[in-house]
């Protein structure tokens, strides 16, 4: 048993599970919970219900069959999927129920929250739902409405087990503790005997202090809800003592239980235990949600807390009409919503259930479409029953390294669990979102690199600006022209900065944030600049103890077990997009369904993760390496949070992904046979110019697979869905898939030239290879040893490019590597550059901008396979931008950037060299592609 669990029953409490899905049973879960943690009981609600069957796959099985099997309401269809669910877990409780003599072991299951207001409906349905399941340990659950108290007398007459819920305040409690007795006096009257009636009173706890939240001062948190818990478990001594208890009892009636509910915390600064440990004490159940069980389960603190201070709850409950606040008001508004929100869950429930039949929403194959050649499809086949055979996806998810290497993978895979916990907490984003909102602010700005900046960035390019919150933009990159041309577009006394790195170390983040620190200082005032920041970094980095320092306005903090890139439903992705209005509630729910299809309680075949990895992974495997990404209009930048995922993860150790992202689409023949295409649309969105050449590639025999995304809110889903392909492609190829060492050491190399520049006041002396016509070449000795002896005296731009460009042979990839501005006209001579290396020397090419690839593709070019022919294009700055507090300017630390990142590549005897523009840098750009055209052209007349 767990320690927490037993030391709890010891104190008189069992603890109870508020949620329901298949998968608990499908997988053994249950079973374990009950078997090996020692709990004892299950409660569901409509809410729960509609997470469980609207919100997964699990249930699409069986709903295809009751469509097949003819028409079907939704309403019946629901109920026999609940039923079933409700028997299964009563007869996986069934052996507690009769080990506890029946005090324990129950399930409960709600009437249709519709009938609230209605005795008589209530009476007859819970009555059917009693027959229907046919389990003595079911519990019905009746509200604790004016019309409820009635009808739990009637059923507890009829030897019915009830649960009465929504109860908020003394008063209710009173009612239905009343109610159950006379429904015992009535039985006994009646001669049926009441020893195996079991009934608990449902508290709703954390709502309470949830209502007050706004309407108290701080001294109140978190207090007046366990106060009122406390003083209802003291009346519950009363009512059941006494003489007419007596009676009762010696006729062999169970006590009506208290049960808390609702007792996760909903405010984040209270600690998520809060609830769950006041109240633990004799006589008494706690059903606690997902989350908060598997927390208190881990390292609940376990203490006889529910009998301590019971006359000071009663004075602070007193206390509040003196704060302006009549208690029994908000109660009664409480069940109002309570009912209110049970019968809104209830209808979406049945319209999910309805468009299910209606065939709207079956899930076929997660959508996506493979179009393999023949023998890797076998090898997708055979890797997928390999995955089977061995056990690999439960593996995975219990946190078994040796699914990769056996090197400490456990430790990273935190973001497994992360959308199931945010979902549980989407009150603390709704609470932000309300913050932002009314602060006004007219721009948000995130400061960061790589996985903490991506999915901000993705976001923010997919999702349009919400009326009333701000703009959401991404500063990655230390680009002076880029800082300036930042600053200018947004409105700097409005605007909330976000800074964003899980390290809190990490060199670009830093000095952005010192920059637009002092600048809003300048802009509002000392007193007020921290409140325009925010911070998003991991608990006790350095980037704390900064924000801690400058008064920023909040600070949230990240998972330790979450590396960088698989963040993105952690807080580094959500934080940004809640403050700027996105529904993260949505996309943590898309992510949810997505998570659960690729649990080990799916199967294996039907995991859209796994199929996915094991296409990535058996095609790099193969020789397919180059994983091209080609995406439609409207979400085009996932690209860049999918090559940062696929690089960084798997490209190490001389293998793995190498992503190309941003590559216009060319005719069939253009292409070498080491490309997978991954083709991502999102529904509506179509390019037909974009599908006629996919689907050309696909005719012409190259590996292409295809995922359509129902709506920008389903990327919460891909966002899980992708991680999990990745963790799984990394098994296939053989690496760890979680750590990242080559950035690491660009990261610290660029950092000790920083440095040296604040102590020395200048960077090292660089040796050219060469220098005229208005650009300077750069290279290691070796590269440029190469180089020289091809070129043979030739000494120009073109022959040194000639000589380098031409290094890429088959399977290969050219890599234009820009320190400059990431503007769109750059951009397209980029774009320009790479289109001709792809239709001249038919290989693959990517076009990155300094620093921001280092912290994501970076890693593939360092650490991958060496078939990269790098050119590294740096540029004179036109800006001038200092670094508060430190000698440098941010053009110093892009060329410290752009010489670490040159100087890993050379150690890694990467093809490389170097080109330094002038000042004018599109002119430099256009240059470069010029001379370019020429050597490719000259390469071409000798092919
Ligand atoms: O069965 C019960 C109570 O009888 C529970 O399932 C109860 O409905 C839940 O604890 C609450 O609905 C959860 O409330 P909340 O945490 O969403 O405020
Ligand atoms: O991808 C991660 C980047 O290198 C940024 O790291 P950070 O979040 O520690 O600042």
């Amino acid at each position: 048993m767990k320690e927490p669990i037993s030391q709890a029953l010891k104190l008189g409490q069992s603890i109870w599970y508020d949620g329901i899905r298949r998968s608990l049973f499908v997988s053994g879960d249950l079973e374990r919970m009950v078997q090996q943690d020692g709990l004892r009981g299950m409660t569901s609600n409509p809410s729960i219900f509609d997470e469980a069957i609207a919100g997964s796959g699990d249930y699409s099985e069986q709903i295809a069959q009751l469509r097949r099997s003819g028409p079907m309401d939704a309403k019946s269809a629901y109920e026999l999927l609940a039923v079933d669910d409700i028997r299964n877990a009563a007869d996986i409780f069934r052996p507690v129920y009769e080990e506890s003599g029946g005090t324990d072991g129950y399930v409960s299951m709600e009437v249709s929250p519709e009938l609230a207001h209605d005795t008589a409906a209530t009476v007859a349905e819970a009555k059917r739902l009693w027959g229907t399941i046919d389990r003595p340990n079911l519990m019905v659950k009746v509200p604790g409405t004016l019309e409820g108290i009635p009808a739990i007398q009637q059923l507890i007459g009829a030897g019915i087990n009830v649960n009465v819920t929504l109860l908020f305040g003394r008063g209710a409690y009173e009612e239905a503790a009343l109610a159950y007795l006379a429904g015992l006096e009535d039985r006994l009257a009646a001669g049926g005997g009441i020893s195996t009636i079991a009934s608990v009173a449902s508290i709703f706890v954390s709502r309470l202090d949830s209502a007050l939240e706004n309407r108290l001062d701080h001294s109140f948190s978190g207090k007046v809800a366990i106060a009122n818990a406390k003083v209802i478990y003291a009346c519950s001594q009363r009512l059941f003592a006494g003489k007419r208890w007596d009676l009762l009892k010696r006729s062999g009636a169970q006590t009506q239980r208290l049960l808390w509910a609702s007792t996760s915390t909903k405010d984040p600064s209270l600690p998520e235990l809060l609830y769950v440990e006041s109240l633990i004490g004799p006589d008494t159940v706690d059903t606690v949600p997902p989350a908060t069980y598997e927390t208190f389960a881990a390292h609940g603190t376990v203490a006889s807390t529910l009998e301590e201070n019971l006359k000071e709850a009663q004075a602070l409950l007193d206390s509040l009409s003196g704060q302006g606040v009549e208690l029994s008001e908000v109660l009664d508004q409480l069940l109002k919503e309570g009912v209110e929100k049970f019968s809104v869950a209830f209808r979406q429930l049945l319209s999910s259930v309805e468009e299910a039949l209606a065939d709207k929403s079956e899930r076929n194959n997660w959508n996506l479409h493979l179009s393999l050649p023949i023998d890797i499809a076998n090898q997708v086949d055979a890797t997928i029953d390999e995955w089977r055979a061995k056990g690999k996806v439960a593996r995975l998810w219990a946190h078994d390294s040796t699914v990769w290497t056996g090197h400490g993978e456990d430790a990273w895979l935190g973001w497994l669990d992360i959308a199931r916990d945010q979902a549980a907490h989407t009150h603390r984003f709704e609470a932000l979102a309300t913050e932002i909102h009314k602060a006004k602010f007219t721009d948000a700005v995130v400061l960061g690199m790589g996985g903490s900046s991506l999915c901000p960035d993705v976001l923010a390019h997919t999702f349009a600006p919400l009326k009333g919150f701000p703009k959401l933009h991404v500063l990655d990159s230390t680009d002076p022209e880029q800082i300036k041309a930042m600053e200018e577009s947004i409105d700097l006394a409005h605007s909330l900065f976000i800074v964003s790195s899980k390290s809190g170390t990490t060199l670009e983040p830093n000095i952005f944030a010192a920059y637009f620190y002092g600048r809003m200082i300048e802009a509002v005032g000392i007193e007020k600049a921290g409140s325009h920041f925010v911070a998003i970094t991991d608990p006790g980095s350095p980037l704390e103890a900064v924000a801690k320092r400058d008064g920023y306005r909040r600070i949230f903090f990240g998972v330790p077990s979450i590396g960088g890139r698989y963040s993105a439903l952690s807080d580094f992705g959500m934080v940004p997009s809640a403050a700027c209005g996105l529904d993260v509630g949505r996309l943590f729910a898309s992510a949810e369904i997505m998570a659960h299809a690729c649990s080990p309680s799916m199967p294996v075949r039907d995991n859209p993760g796994l199929a996915l990895g094991a296409v990535i992974g058996t095609c790099v495997n193969a020789g397919f390496d180059k994983v091209t990404l080609v995406l439609s209009p409207g979400i085009a930048h996932l690209g860049a949070w999918l090559e940062q995922l696929l690089a960084e993860s798997t490209g190490k150790q001389g293998k793995g992904v190498v992503p190309i992202d941003q590559e216009p689409l060319g005719k069939p023949l253009v292409y070498g046979s080491d490309r997978l295409f991954c083709y991502i649309t999102l529904a509506g969105d179509d390019d037909p110019e974009q599908a006629k050449k996919v689907s050309a590639l696909t005719k012409a025999g190259h590996p292409v697979l295809r995922i359509e995304v129902s709506d920008p809110y389903s990327l919460g889903g891909e966002f899980f869905r992708w991680e999990f392909a990745t963790a799984v492609a990394g098994s296939i190829i053989g690496i760890n898939p979680f750590d990242q060492p080559d950035v690491e050491e660009a990261k610290v190399l660029a950092r000790q030239l920083t440095d040296n520049y604040d102590t020395e006041g200048c960077l090292p002396v660089l040796s050219q290879l060469w220098d005229g016509q208005g650009v300077t070449l750069y290279a290691d000795d070796r590269n440029g040893a190469e180089l020289n002896s091809t070129v043979k005296g030739n000494l120009d731009l073109v022959s040194y490019l000639k000589a380098h460009i031409s290094r890429a042979g088959a399977g290969d990839y050219v890599a234009l590597l820009a320190y400059v501005q990431m503007s769109p006209a750059h951009q397209a001579i980029l774009t320009q550059m790479r289109t001709m290396v792809r239709d001249i020397l038919f290989v693959a090419t990517c076009g990155e901008f300094g620093p921001r690839f280092q912290h994501s593709t970076g890693q593939a070019y360092k650490g991958g396979p060496n078939t990269g022919v790098f050119l590294q294009i740096t540029c004179d700055d036109a800006v001038g931008l200092v670094v508060p507090g430190h000698r440098y300017s941010f053009g110093v630390a892009k060329e410290a950037e752009a010489r670490s990142d040159l100087d890993v590549l050379a150690t890694r005897e990467r093809r490389v060299l170097r080109v330094h523009l002038g000042p004018e840098v599109t002119r430099g750009l256009e240059q470069l592609r010029d001379g370019l055209g020429e050597a490719l052209r000259t390469i071409s007349l000798n092919q």
